[in-house]
């Protein structure tokens, strides 16, 4: 169950606050009261922290510590639904207005004034005024219920801030609860931006100030709507629907639906009497998805509009650029301990929504990690789209990533362009090798994660965003930090879940298991790999991780002449990252691979020809006879294993690489090595 923190100063605010957003979250989400005024000591391990206001919020820091969970600063507006009932109190009526003093009495009665409430037949009252109340039914006062008469039953207190919309948006967005088609939430606020609406239409245009939130609202959403009432007369109609039914009239609210839409498709299904119901519509060759809906109690219906075309042309895109998420789980490979525990995480962070930072050597599956953590996700059927910053400058990063809107600068696009953000909206936005973003970029970054919307470069318009953002990096973050590289508040943000993955030379166990698996996706015939090679392929430090083996395995795999690789079909030593010293002293032998994995059957590693050629040196040596190709291969004439002195060289290699031989200029040269006896040792 998710629980968020409501971090208040009074507590007449809290239960306000409270009881504001109890109406939007569920019985899922458990709301937790920290009061300034009682004092607050800590805070109990809420995933989100929402504080009144930004002074509250400096109050709180300056006192305890704030953990570094996702924070929401609240902003705070008139109470709608109070002043939408003032606007409709009918003007005979007598009402007393109540404050503490005299003077903050007038106060509030010229704020209602210059709101526009001036149809209200008000009477000032306050503590020690001379005044027969007795005939007062109605009191408005900004927070002060304590002086208004007892008698007296509707009280409209106008003191009692609320969240405003954005505020309420973001909370449902961090806590995933936020739908903007059809869902709760914008039914409700669609309500309230009607009643305001059609508040102003019966009153007074300055009133429109305090609905600029509500427009601002109404006017991100990406969807287009239209609301009209029963006389199919236009209340409200936002930009986005304007484009799509390309209106270029600047107001049309007041107009009535087949004054505005020409469509004959549309204006029939706009005035069936049928409630939700749903159109797909061709028109000027673009598909549209059509929605319509009733609110307050049928008086109103709602219509919303969205291109299929633009929809679907997003996800060509996405698909075009590549940025699927390929990967699931069982494509990540390996049995080791790190993959067994990746495996448990990732199944783990999947199911919650928390932004995930992963750190990683290159080529450790970074991308990988983050494409399984995706489609394990409720978001798996939403977009999956890759960054890589560290390729992009500053003002391409902020392009890619927020869009613009046309002429927003020199050699923008025409049509402006969609942001990443957007583009992923719904799904996952994978922010690779974020260590290399400039402090401008992650103070952008940062506001967005806290705000949860984007507003595209040159435009003035907001819009919320619902991404969930997995960030990855190869370089030390805190280090960053410490260097003041890298700001700590993000780092804090993207690590609410964390994965370190383990570079391949720390779990070298699971190379075989790797080889296998590429070998079968890559060869179209069954391929196998001669034990000598795959113990060098295991010996080897791979700093290139993953992808290093992966391209090996695919240049021996297009370039091999028969399906049983051995040690010769290994590419040039300058394919690899590092060289491929075979007889390295730190690089992992024969020897310490047994000591570390002792159950592993020996046999993997030598194969007959190679122990036949072997035991002969021993042999050779022991009767103090002269080693070489020559000896050997003559040896060699009267076994199973006859070979030309070509032939020798081959396996005195693959010997020497297995570190069973050294071999060197000179009489002596060939020379068993310490293992090659504990072998033989081991063979009786
Ligand atoms: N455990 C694994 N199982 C199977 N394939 C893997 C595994 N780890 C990595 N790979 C493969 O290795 C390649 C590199 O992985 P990925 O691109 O995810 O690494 P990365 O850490 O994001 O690299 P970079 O930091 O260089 O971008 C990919 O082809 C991926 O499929």
């Amino acid at each position: 169950m998710d629980k968020i923190g409501l971090v208040t100063g009074s507590k007449d605010t809290a239960i306000v606050l409270e009881n504001q957003l109890k109406v939007f979250l569920t019985d899922k989400v458990k709301i937790n009261l920290y009061i300034s005024d009682d004092g607050i000591e800590s805070f109990s391990g809420e995933t989100l922290l929402v504080f009144s206001s930004q002074a509250l919020h400096d109050e709180v820091l300056s006192k305890i510590n704030i953990p570094p969970v996702m924070k929401i600063i609240g902003n705070r507006t008139v109470n709608y639904d109070v002043l939408d009932a003032l606007v409709s109190l009918p003007s005979e009526v007598p009402i007393l207005l109540v404050n503490d003093l005299e003077e903050s009495a007038k106060e509030v009665y010229a704020a209602l004034l210059e709101i526009g409430l001036d149809h209200l037949n008000l009477t000032l009252y306050y503590p020690g005024c001379q005044l027969n109340v007795a005939d007062f039914e109605i009191a408005i006062t900004p927070g002060e219920v304590r002086y208004v008469p007892r008698h007296i039953q509707r009280i409209y207190d106008i003191g009692s801030r609320i969240f405003d919309f954005r505020t309420i948006a973001k909370i449902l967005s961090q806590l995933n609860l936020l739908e903007y088609s059809s869902g709760s939430f914008s039914k409700m606020y669609l309500e309230k931006i009607i009643k305001i609406a059609r508040g102003l239409a019966v009153s007074r245009a300055e009133v429109v100030k305090l609905n600029e939130n509500m427009e601002q609202v109404i006017h991100s959403f990406n969807t287009g709507l239209l609301m009209y009432d029963n006389d199919y007369r236009i209340i409200v109609c936002n930009e986005v629907l304007k484009k799509l039914l390309k209106i270029n009239k600047y107001k049309i609210e007041g107009n009535t639906l087949q004054q505005i839409v020409h469509n004959k498709k549309l204006l029939s299904f706009m005035q069936l009497e049928q409630q939700d119901s749903h159109l797909e519509l061709t028109l000027d060759g673009s598909e549209f998805s059509v929605d319509k809906f009733k609110i307050t109690n049928n008086e109103i219906t709602c219509v919303s509009i969205k291109t299929l075309q633009n929809h679907k042309m997003i996800r060509e895109n996405v698909y075009k650029k590549g940025h699927i998420a390929k990967y699931n789980l069982d494509d990540i490979i390996g049995q080791s301990d790190a993959i067994t525990r990746l495996k448990a995480i990732i199944t783990k962070l999947a199911k919650t929504d928390m932004n995930v930072l992963i750190q990683g050597e290159s080529g450790t599956g970074k991308e990988l990690t983050a494409s399984a953590i995706h489609n394990m996700s409720s978001r798996s059927d939403a977009p999956f789209l890759a960054v890589n910053f560290s390729a992009l400058s500053d003002d391409l990063i902020e392009s890619e990533l927020f869009g613009y809107v046309e002429g927003a600068f020199t050699g923008a696009k025409k049509s402006g362009k969609t942001g990443l953000f957007e583009e992923a909206n719904g799904g996952t936005i994978f922010l690779d090798e974020i260590g290399d973003i400039s402090l401008k970029v992650q103070s952008r970054l940062l506001r967005v994660l806290e705000e949860r919307e984007i507003m595209p470069i040159g435009s003035n318009e907001i819009k919320p965003i619902d991404v969930r953002i997995v960030a990855a990096t190869n370089k030390d973050l805190k280090q960053l930090i410490e260097e003041k590289q890298f700001r700590e508040d993000l780092y804090y943000r993207l690590k609410m879940g964390f994965i370190q993955l383990q570079p391949l030379r720390n779990r070298k166990e699971d190379i075989p298991a790797l080889i296998d698996h590429m070998a079968q996706s890559q060869a179209s015939s069954k391929v196998t790999f001669s034990e000598s090679l795959m113990e060098i392929l295991m010996r080897y430090d791979w700093s290139g991780n993953v992808r290093e083996l992966k391209n090996t395995l695919t240049y021996m795999l297009a370039v091999r002449e028969k399906d049983s690789l051995s040690v010769v079909d290994l590419p040039d030593d300058k394919f690899f990252d590092k060289s491929l010293d075979l007889s390295s002293d730190d690089a992992m032998t024969f020897e310490t691979y047994y000591d570390t994995h002792p159950d592993q059957d020996q046999d993997l590693f030598i194969n007959e020809e190679q122990a036949y050629f072997l035991r002969a040196i021993v042999t050779m040596i022991k009767l103090d006879q002269s080693v070489s190709r020559v000896s050997l291969a003559k040896n060699s004439e009267n076994s199973n294993f006859v070979r030309t002195e070509n032939q020798v060289r081959r396996i005195l290699t693959q010997l020497g690489e297995l570190n069973m031989i050294t071999l060197n200029k000179g009489r002596r040269g060939i020379m068993p090595t310490a293992n090659a006896y504990r072998w033989i040792e081991n063979k009786k």
